[in-house]
């Protein structure tokens, strides 16, 4: 726990490491502050009236220094909380930023998301309103087991073993809800996955299931987490009572051990002295188990805290994409598969079986297949989303692996089917690309990729406001956009995933015709779902079932009466083929050009 919180921290460990010791220091004093009692009571006790004004002064002394004291390891508390927050946040970036895409899946995303907002707020709370009282509750009664000794050697007997016996119940209580606790925490992240998904599916939501009737996602899911909040009463109200009971069964022993001892001394004949021993033996018991019930209370903070820290831990122990040595730069903008396997989990069926792929530089290949095929899989492993269980993926003839991932980066674009344009306006999305284009390099790449026709028609032009996650077009101009995006990066290797929405024709035919214009400028690998796409390619691999069944140009794969042509028989009786452009790609296709 305390090395997770540490690893969050950073270079502001220090900060920790000495507000720790503050909180040990303050621990003592306060023991010490407790066992002058002793003196000032038996002096007292007995009417010495002189040495007792002595002992309380010093008690009084001690004790404006440990209140004193305590305010400096609150203040240095907060600072190691605001040091969590900032360090924590920081660190956490820093780690999910060297991770595969891959690893952001809707779940992991959720994880990410819950941590960071509610968990690394309850981890920032603990050393300002756990840490003090708990470790400062367990150094207190270690100064006072040797006044206890000191007093009678049974009873600070019966303290020393009563503090190791208690370290390991308060333990066994901090693990007994741990499963539950775990349960409700990754419902409660479930729960605000299903929240942000409510908000943002909502036209989905409410036109299959009219307004209102669309929660139940939501309802299942905060219905869960209300579940596992109860099933942790129990586990909660067990962990309470066993601690405080255990605390009390040392104080009741104690209690025995004192009466054992005024029996023994009042048949001595010691009665008056012995009576005061007893009575600051007594009060030093009852101030003994003080501190300990008070760390008996915050077992459920700590138990809380301590799985956020686990998944904190979790998401730290995600492991980056490893880094080459020695990384090679690649000789050309070619990108090759050997023998490419891969499956998503060690306990999952593959999804590419045995892919073998050559794409010259500046030629393009279109993916096609049934859903479900791999081809969309197949991009990632090209981006090293992942990497491959068996087999290579090389891009100019370097294996993925033996570059760094910016050396990687600086090949490949990408254009995925879901763009995502941030707020802003549309120069501002495609500058995104590379923020220090110029105005000229902008103005290419808006004629490039088909954006002209969309600025010309707006009053405000490149400056137009797209609206959150580019709500305010078309998935058509979307993707145009995102396309000039990924052309002005000016990386060789473009990887298109053509967007499926119905395009309007228009907008079918701009995309194609980018695609086409890229055509010895760029190296492409297009998942392709416009016929009018699929034709202008140099190349046309069917994938099935994460293998490749056929590959050439459209003229000769139609002709093979093979997968490909009955993919063109169903799409044409389906009438689900959109030519774009009339017939002109067809005719273009006639023409195979091999790479
Ligand atoms: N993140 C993932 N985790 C586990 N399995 C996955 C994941 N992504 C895809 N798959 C599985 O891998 C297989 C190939 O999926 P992939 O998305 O590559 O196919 P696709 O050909 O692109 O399909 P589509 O055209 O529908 O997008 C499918 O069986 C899919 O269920």
């Amino acid at each position: 726990m305390l090395n997770t919180l540490m690893s969050l921290l950073g270079r502001d460990v220090a900060i920790f490491r000495r507000y720790l010791i503050m909180v040990v220091l303050y621990g003592l004093l306060n023991g010490i502050t407790v066992v002058l009692l002793v003196p000032l009571l038996s002096h007292l006790l007995a009417g010495e009236v002189s040495p007792a004004t002595f002992w309380l002064a010093g008690f009084l002394g001690c004790a404006a220094l440990a209140w004193w004291w305590r305010v400096q390891v609150d203040k240095a508390g907060v600072r190691v909380g605001v040091s969590v927050l900032r360090s924590g946040r920081l660190r956490l970036g820093d780690h999910v930023a060297g991770l595969p895409v891959g690893w952001f899946t809707p779940a992991n995303t959720a994880r990410l998301s819950h941590v960071v907002s509610h968990g690394l707020m309850e981890v920032a709370q603990l050393p300002a309103h756990v840490f003090t009282p708990v470790f400062g509750g367990l150094v207190t009664p270690l100064v006072m087991v040797l006044a206890l000794f000191a007093l009678n050697g049974q009873m600070g007997l019966i303290a020393l073993l009563a503090l190791p016996l208690l370290a390991v119940v308060f333990w066994l209580a901090t693990r007994l809800g741990r499963q539950v606790d775990r349960r409700f925490h990754d419902h409660a992240a479930d729960t605000s996955q299903r929240l942000v998904e409510f908000a943002q599916a909502q036209s989905v939501l409410r036109a299959f299931n009219g307004e209102g009737a669309g929660a139940r996602f939501l309802a299942e899911a905060i219905d869960r987490q209300h579940r596992s909040a109860r099933q942790l009463i129990y586990p909660s109200i067990l962990a309470v009572t066993l601690n405080a009971w255990v605390v009390q069964a040392v104080f009741a022993a104690l209690l025995l051990a004192a009466v054992f001892w005024l029996n023994q001394a009042l048949m001595a004949g010691q009665s008056s002295q012995s009576l005061i021993a007893v009575t600051v033996a007594l009060l030093l018991s009852y101030r003994f188990v003080e501190p300990l019930l008070e760390v008996a209370g915050y077992g459920e903070a700590l138990r809380g805290a301590r799985n956020q820290l686990d998944g904190v831990r979790e998401i730290l122990a995600a492991q980056p994409l490893p880094q080459p040595p020695q990384p090679q730069s690649p000789a050309d903008h070619s990108v090759t598969l050997r023998d490419v396997r891969f499956r998503y989990g060690a306990s999952e069926t593959e999804v590419l079986r045995g892919v073998s792929l050559e794409v010259a530089p500046g030629s393009m290949v279109a993916l096609v297949g049934a859903s479900g095929s791999g081809k969309t899989t197949l991009m990632r492993l090209v981006a090293r989303f992942f990497d491959v269980t068996g087999g290579q993926v090389l891009v100019g003839g370097v294996d993925v692996r033996q570059m760094t991932s910016d050396q990687l980066a600086a090949q490949i674009s990408q254009v995925f089917q879901d763009t995502y344009l941030f707020q802003g306006c549309i120069a501002d999305n495609i500058r995104l690309g590379r923020p220090g284009a110029s105005d000229d390099e902008l103005a290419e790449v808006v004629r490039l990729a088909g954006v002209e026709t969309l600025v010309e028609r707006l009053p405000e032009g490149l400056e137009t406001l797209v609206g959150e996650g580019g709500a305010r077009l078309s998935g058509g101009e979307r993707q145009r956009i995102a396309i000039a995006r990924a052309l002005i990066k000016d990386a060789p290797i473009l990887l298109v995933d053509e967007a499926t929405a119905a395009l309007d024709t228009g907008n079918q035919a701009i995309i194609a015709e980018t695609l086409a214009r890229l055509r010895g400028k760029r190296t492409l690998i297009v998942i392709a779902h416009q016929l009018s796409t699929i034709t202008s390619a140099d190349r046309i691999v069917v994938l099935e079932d994460g293998a490749v069944c056929e590959q050439g140009c459209h003229r000769e794969l139609a002709a093979a009466g093979g997968r490909y042509a009955r993919f063109l028989a169903q799409r044409e009786s389906a009438k689900g083929w959109q030519v774009a452009g009339g017939q002109s790609h067809l005719r273009q296709a006639e023409h195979c050009v091999d790479t």
